[in-house]
């Protein structure tokens, strides 16, 4: 299995912009040196340049919008996204719903642009209906467990393992990470034990005093 991915999302938060934003990311790089994990951010879109050109782990935008370049005022362009250096990006997040037909037409335009996507979902059959779309990844994540401090892997790992089952029948090339209240490296043990491929976290990280002591602890069962 190749290295597992652990994607850290900085969503609107205060301890996510400006320089805590950048201090997270400098973490970020020193724990995936000496770990091997890959671990990527999800910061805010106008640290997406500063820090896709000054960190040397995968950026991804929270979000992008189902159009192409013309008049579309105060949206998130996929090409603008890509210019600035990002990896991938996140797609359909619980703070950010799409329609189905969004959903899919950004993962097109990232395919087509070469951004990595993680389309989150919210049970088996959400996560199911996105593998039919081919993302590079279906992130599955309870939403009344997000921001709550407790972990899907020990809460609900049941709806990880439905998740997995579904995404492997729909698609196996389909890789599948899964969050919510994600905040040791047990909960990712869990979590990769149960068949992902890595987590989806926000605020025990972002929030953290130390995010290089949490970051340190979620790889170390790794
Ligand atoms: O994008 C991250 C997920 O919404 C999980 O957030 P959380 O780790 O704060 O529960």
């Amino acid at each position: 299995m190749d290295s597992p991915f652990v994607l850290v999302n900085l969503k609107t938060y205060q301890e996510g912009m400006g320089s805590n934003a950048h201090r997270i990311a400098a973490a970020a790089e020193i724990v995936a040196k000496e770990s091997g994990a890959v671990i990527g951010i999800a910061p805010a879109f106008t640290e997406l340049h500063p820090m896709s050109h000054h960190y040397a782990i995968p950026v991804y935008a929270q979000h992008i919008d189902a159009i192409t370049p013309g008049a579309h005022t105060g949206h998130i362009l996929p090409e603008a996204v890509r210019s600035a250096g990002a990896r991938g990006t996140l797609i359909n997040h619980s703070e950010r719903r799409l329609t189905l037909a969004d959903i899919g037409a950004c993962v097109e335009s990232a395919r087509r642009l070469h951004l990595e996507t993680v389309v989150c979902t919210n049970n088996d059959a959400t996560s199911a209906a996105a593998a039919a779309l081919r993302p590079d990844y279906v992130a599955i994540e309870p939403p009344e467990l997000i921001g709550s401090g407790v972990s899907v892997s020990k809460a609900d790992p049941g709806i990880i393992e439905r998740s997995v089952n579904a995404v492997r029948a729909v698609n196996p090339d389909v890789n599948v990470l899964t969050g919510a209240g994600i905040q040791s490296g047990e909960c990712v043990k869990i979590a990769v034990d149960l068949g992902t491929c890595g987590v989806l976290l926000a605020s025990s990280v972002v929030k953290a005093d130390d995010p290089e002591a949490v970051l340190r602890d979620l790889v170390s069962l790794l």
